[in-house]
């Protein structure tokens, strides 16, 4: 028996006016998704507990069994295990987005941040472009002197680590739930160390604005990554080991640092998939293939996240957001279900969003997300397609915590 669950990182949303008051996955050709929904169930779960931040680190660490109430200390300190970087006592980690900032000569914090991910920047420019940062003379002594060093990484989700900070009371906005406001009200505040983070942001908008690869990326039509942006302050964090709550030995597939790391420190395996680019590029069949492989080497259970459609929500792309979910329906879904079938594994596959993510807002919304149940030995008739709607007709989880993996692995009958 295999176990496979397939994230779509922010795909569920509310109705759109310029799909017809459809959503995305209503709206989208998903025939794939459609067939197994309606022979499987479609229930809604929460996985972004009320009093929390609603976003992928509650909602992944949610899906894959773990309580944040518990265990969250911020999302950066997920993402950082994702390297190994270790967290001292004292130590706190910050993520450190490659941003991009209105041109022009306003006041730093009169700009508006239009892009939280520097226009959807690649990793070898955004390396380059944080390197050229921490190297900069004037940045490198400021840098020094806030107790700050930095962990690059190949996309615009670059980890900072400052030692010794003092971090009670500071308030720091994540970039993307912001998209097109001026960033003034938004700086990070509450706490003298905030000042000390916020000097850095408006330094690095100064160094980088005009940097040959910023001048290039304008020339070719591209937002500039002007600027960094530090959020999700958090210190170190531990796990429950995921073989040892579930007996199951299992594969992370994903693009991003926080499935990576939340897999890390859950004693699960990463599978690194070259092409996989966190963007609409990203490899789809390639995710399937490591699946699929992790599976006939023996893992019980494999996870596949594709990012892609919460980035092209943020960038406020919703042809590229339908794009998207039919592609996982077409490259991801279709394709895995036909290689478990002709391998001849019986399986259960689970497909849902973490969060979702709003074609009105840009921003994340934690409200309750559909999700597909398929069980490839019984037809359960639910003659429903996989969308919203569907989904709050079933079953509710309200606590996708402690429901969804037992329900995946059969573990939630008495
Ligand atoms: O990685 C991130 O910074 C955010 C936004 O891109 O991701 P998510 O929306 O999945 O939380």
């Amino acid at each position: 028996m295999k176990y496979v669950l397939v994230i779509g990182d922010g795909m569920a949303d509310n109705p759109v006016p310029e799909l017809g008051g459809k959503t995305p996955l209503e709206y989208a050709k998903i025939p794939n998704l459609d067939a197994l929904a309606g022979r499987g169930e479609v229930g809604a779960v929460t996985n972004c507990p009320k009093g929390l931040p609603p976003g992928s680190d509650t909602a992944i660490l949610s899906i894959f069994g773990n309580d944040p109430w518990k265990c969250y200390t911020g999302r950066s300190p997920l993402e950082a295990a994702a390297t190994g970087i270790k967290l001292n006592a004292g130590d706190v980690s910050y993520r450190c987005n490659m941003v991009a900032l209105e041109d022009g000569d306003k006041p730093y914090a009169e700009k508006k941040i239009l892009s939280h991910s520097g226009g959807s920047i690649d990793g070898r420019e955004s390396i380059s472009l944080i390197e050229a940062l921490f190297f900069h003379p004037a940045f490198m002594a400021a840098a020094r002197a806030a107790g700050m060093s930095v962990n690059p990484a190949p996309s615009f989700r670059h980890i900072a680590v400052q030692t010794g900070a003092d971090i009670t009371g500071i308030k720091l906005i994540p970039p993307h739930d912001h998209l097109g406001e001026v960033i003034g009200p938004i700086l990070p505040s509450g706490c003298p160390n905030a000042d000390v983070l916020r000097g850095l942001m408006e330094l690095s908008n100064r160094i980088l604005d005009h940097h040959p690869i910023n001048e290039e990326r304008r020339s070719e039509g591209k937002l500039p990554a002007n600027g960094v942006w530090f959020w999700a302050e958090g210190t170190g964090v531990e796990l429950e080991s995921f073989q040892s709550k579930y007996h199951k030995k299992g594969v992370v597939i994903s693009a991003v640092p926080l499935c990576h790391g939340i897999a890390r420190l859950s004693g699960l395996d990463v599978e690194l998939v070259e092409g996989a680019t966190g963007e609409l590029d990203t490899n789809y069949e390639g995710k399937v293939e490591h699946a699929v492989r992790a599976l006939e080497r023996g893992a019980d259970f494999a996870a596949i996240h594709v990012e892609a459609p919460d980035e092209c929500t943020h960038n406020g792309d919703l042809k590229g957001k339908l794009q998207a979910i039919e592609w996982l329906d077409s490259r991801v879904v279709g394709p895995l279900t036909e290689a478990l079938s002709s391998r001849g594994f019986d399986y259960r596959l689970l497909v849902l969003s973490d969060h979702k993510t709003l074609t009105a807002t840009r921003g994340h919304d934690g409200d309750p997300v559909p999700f597909l149940l398929y069980d490839s030995r019984v037809d359960a008739q639910s003659g429903l397609p996989y969308n919203e709607k569907s989904g709050a007709s079933g079953r509710y989880l309200p606590d996708g915590a402690a429901a969804l993996m037992p329900m995946l692995f059969e573990q939630d009958k008495t």
